[in-house]
């Protein structure tokens, strides 16, 4: 029988793990996690994402030792562990799953060059989307452009099924040195950080419970609630897709295999396939993370400036709406999807700072960042990417507001300074009289703040902006 070592990266589980199945069936296996501590930046630069590994890492730990199999932990360079492990094991092969991040991509280009040349075999698997990747082409064979078009094809397509849990064993009676989970230092000593635990539970069997309870109880509610924060009506499986907790095959099958099929499922659905069609673009094209799709934004005027940079990144706009989404993302490092279009829109399109900018705050404040997902966030919501959002649909904050908070709830939750003002003027503070305010105990430029920028204005500038470049 063949040993295999099997690379764990981002596919933190046991069920539909195409590399753990196919390697159990064919050997013994040898699983193993290396933390790159030269890239790991460039793994995440997240807090949130780094505890939500940690969490993941002791789930897998235990998962696989219920079944009698250790993981291999290591720290440094991928391709010098992977070789030293391969000589203390002396294994026969290295079976993996894929992944798409541009950086990922290439260096293991480099790592299976160094495996081919020490004759060790190498297998790899589909990483953790639903299709093949680049088998979505449209008929000119070339990738798609528009959502709507992909969602059509890919509804002509079969999701595979998912890999079952394999039987597994292992023959190492001397284990290979390992360090401990906590040697990786992904927890931040800093004590000011969020307190992640009240908000999160990660980790495999975490992720398949949320997600049953959110089949049972929740999907069916999707459709109406979801774009409404207050009401926790999305499914919150994006943390737990970004290390692979969950298989979103499984997902799928799970879903078509559920009784209710209505407007909910569908919408749901078609949020996977967003997911999908993001990992499309990213494949194609490399260097979405930091280059507009399209060029001409590479000339766009961004005149905005740091010290309203920091206001947002702070929760200090003056406008509830964005400021309740940034003291989200740093108390829980999640936002809700409809808050994240809006603080979006009001960094690039109000106050004029690069998108990159936004979406390198974001990579370091979201529990779930996808490099995928970020990137195609922030290129629809600026207008520049595939698909996007048109130039002209500049969101006004107060009338999303009054739109999907009617109530204020999401306000009151996030800025408890705002807390006692009614719902006339919980988005827009500033209209209150001077007596309504004194009522709410609110000292407007004092408890909060006024608006950094006036909606009318900005959203003429933006618009002379975006003018430019288009003439352009
Ligand atoms: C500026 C911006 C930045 C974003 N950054 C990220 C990011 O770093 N990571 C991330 O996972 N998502 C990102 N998104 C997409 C979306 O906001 C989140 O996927 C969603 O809020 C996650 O919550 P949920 O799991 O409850 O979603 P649900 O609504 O329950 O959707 C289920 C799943 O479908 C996928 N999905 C849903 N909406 C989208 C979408 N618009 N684009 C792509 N996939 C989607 C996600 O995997 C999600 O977990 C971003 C959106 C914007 C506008």
């Amino acid at each position: 029988m063949k040993k295999i070592i099997v690379w764990f990266r981002k596919d933190l589980r046991i069920h539909d793990h195409g590399a753990l199945f196919e390697a159990a069936q064919q050997g013994y296996i040898i699983p193993v996690f290396i933390w790159p501590s030269e890239q790991e930046f460039e793994y995440t630069d997240s807090i949130a994402a780094k505890w939500s590994l940690h969490q993941s890492l002791i789930s897998l730990k235990q998962d696989l030792a219920t079944k009698g199999i250790p993981l291999i932990i290591r720290k440094g360079n991928i391709q010098k562990e992977l070789l030293q492990l391969i000589k203390e094991t002396s294994a026969d092969a290295v079976f993996y799953n894929r992944c798409y991040e541009p950086f990922m991509v290439q260096s293991l280009f480099e790592i299976e060059i160094q495996l081919s040349k020490s004759k060790i075999e190498v297998q790899s698997f589909p990483g953790n989307l639903l299709y093949q990747q680049c088998t979505i082409l449209n008929k000119s064979h070339e990738p798609y452009k528009v959502f709507t078009s992909y969602w059509k094809r890919t509804m002509q397509e079969h999701v595979p099924t998912p890999y079952a849990i394999p039987k597994m064993t292992s023959t190492l009676e001397t284990l290979p040195e390992s360090l401990e989970i906590h040697e990786l230092q992904l927890l931040s000593p800093n004590s000011i950080e969020p307190r992640l635990d009240l908000h999160w539970k990660i980790g495999e069997q975490a992720a398949i419970s949320h997600w049953t309870e959110f089949l049972e109880y929740g999907l069916n509610k999707y459709e109406r609630y979801k774009d409404f924060p207050s009401t926790q009506a999305t499914s919150l499986l994006s943390p737990y897709l970004v290390w692979g907790n969950i298989s979103v095959k499984s997902i799928w099958h799970s879903i078509q295999s559920h009784e209710i099929q209505d407007p909910s499922t569908e919408m749901f659905l078609r949020q996977l396939v967003w997911r999908d069609f993001a990992y499309d673009q990213l494949i194609h094209f490399p260097t979405m993370p930091i280059k507009p799709l399209r060029e001409a934004f590479n000339t766009f005027s961004w005149e905005g400036t740091s010290s309203d940079f920091n206001k947002w990144k702070l929760g200090q706009t003056g406008y509830p709406l964005v400021d309740a989404g940034m003291r989200e993302l740093q108390a829980t490092g999640y936002m809700h999807n409809r808050v994240r279009m809006v603080v979006a829109s009001f960094l690039v399109k109000h106050l004029l700072v690069p998108w990159t900018e936004g979406s390198k705050w974001f990579a370091q404040k979201l529990i779930d960042f996808d490099v995928a997902n970020n990137a195609m966030g922030w290129q629809w919501t600026t207008g520049c990417g595939i698909d996007s959002a048109p130039y002209f649909r500049i969101f006004n904050p107060v009338a999303q507001g009054q739109r999907f908070d009617p109530n204020g709830d999401y306000i009151r939750q996030w800025i408890p300074e705002l807390k006692h003002l009614s719902k006339k003027f919980i988005h827009k503070p500033w209209e209150a009289s001077q007596e309504i305010l004194a009522l709410a105990q609110v000292e407007l430029g004092n408890d909060y703040p006024y608006p950094i920028v006036e909606h009318d204005f900005a959203r003429k500038r933006a618009l002379q902006a975006y003018n430019l470049i288009k003439k352009a």
